[in-house]
């Protein structure tokens, strides 16, 4: 059983000690940094003090409705200085992995979208055609001829090779009836990430792996996730920054998702944060499946 997490909230002479052995910090972001729009207290001073001690920064959220540029703005908005190449969302991880690593033959290498903007986004920035999504055609319930029309293909585009689901605050029974077909028609089956709650406005929402779970549940298919703990993502932030995972530490709030991530990843260190998702008892049981190094009360509590 992994040793139980040291922890720092309090402790100048630990947290000192912490800081002190990495260059790079990968900073998750939902239930890390902010919940929502509600950016916690703390946050701007903290990463300012790890910067300020020469520490690498790297955002890396499984969030996939924003692209990295709608990140910056966010942050920059909250007065967080950044910049793009900072910034890995699941929205670009995926996009990256179909167009770079998949790249399907044309024509049948379309997306049918399940998910917001920001899936849109980077798949257009990957020369990536698309269809779903945002469109609001699809915005609305199903009707006698749609069943039809899904039935008989004439609704179905012959060119959709790969379904990928993400986030999406307007799922619905004609998205998910369409994304059924495609896959039913040999479509890979991808999604941005799995997480099953958003934690936000201090409480959980559906997440994208509560999301695509009635695809799962109609195909008996497992998407590939290409989201943390994926190391597909690691490996393309190794790629970007060239850092010694062992001067690395990553930090989150979701234990099977981030600090497995960390842990897969060989980093130097995890450090779980309480302000999100996961509560120390989920370490603290016997046979835990994750146990970070470290844990904070919350972020801040490191510039305490
Ligand atoms: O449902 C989701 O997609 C997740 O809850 C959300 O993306 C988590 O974002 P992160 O904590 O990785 O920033
Ligand atoms: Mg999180």
């Amino acid at each position: 059983m992994a040793p139980l997490p040291k922890h720092l909230t309090g402790d100048k002479a630990a947290i000192d000690e912490f800081i002190n052995q990495f260059d790079v910090f990968l900073f998750d972001c939902d239930g890390v940094l902010w919940s929502g729009d509600h950016l916690f207290p703390g946050t701007v001073e903290t990463l300012e003090l790890l910067r300020s001690r020469g520490k690498k920064t790297i955002f890396v959220t499984n969030n996939s409705t924003k692209s990295r540029a709608d990140y910056l703005k966010k942050l920059t908005s909250m007065g967080i200085p950044s910049n793009v190449d900072e910034i890995f969302a699941s929205a670009y991880s995926s996009a990256i992995y179909i167009s770079r690593i998949m790249k399907l033959p044309a024509p049948k290498n379309k997306v049918f979208v399940i998910g917001e903007a920001g899936i849109e986004t980077e798949l257009r920035s990957e020369g990536v055609e698309f269809l779903g999504g945002t469109d609001p055609a699809l915005r609305r319930d199903i009707t006698p001829e749609d069943y039809t029309n899904i039935a008989n293909g004439s609704m179905l585009d012959e060119n959709v090779g790969i379904v990928l689901a993400g986030l999406d605050f307007h799922i619905n029974y004609l998205k998910l009836s369409l994304g059924y077909q495609y896959l039913a028609r040999g479509a890979k089956f991808l999604a941005t990430n799995l997480d099953s709650t958003l934690p936000s406005a201090k409480t959980f929402f559906p997440g994208a792996g509560s999301i695509s779970v009635p695809l799962i549940n109609m195909t008996g298919q497992q998407p590939i996730a290409l989201g943390k703990p994926s190391q597909a993502m690691m490996d393309s932030i190794e790629g970007k920054f060239h850092f010694d995972r062992k001067k690395a530490c990553m930090v989150g709030d979701r234990l099977d998702t981030d600090i497995q991530f960390g842990l897969e990843g060989k980093l130097g260190g995890t450090l779980a944060v309480l302000t999100g998702v996961s509560r120390k008892e989920q370490w603290e049981v016997e046979d835990a499946p994750v146990v970070p190094h470290y844990y904070v009360d919350k972020l801040s509590d490191l510039s305490g």
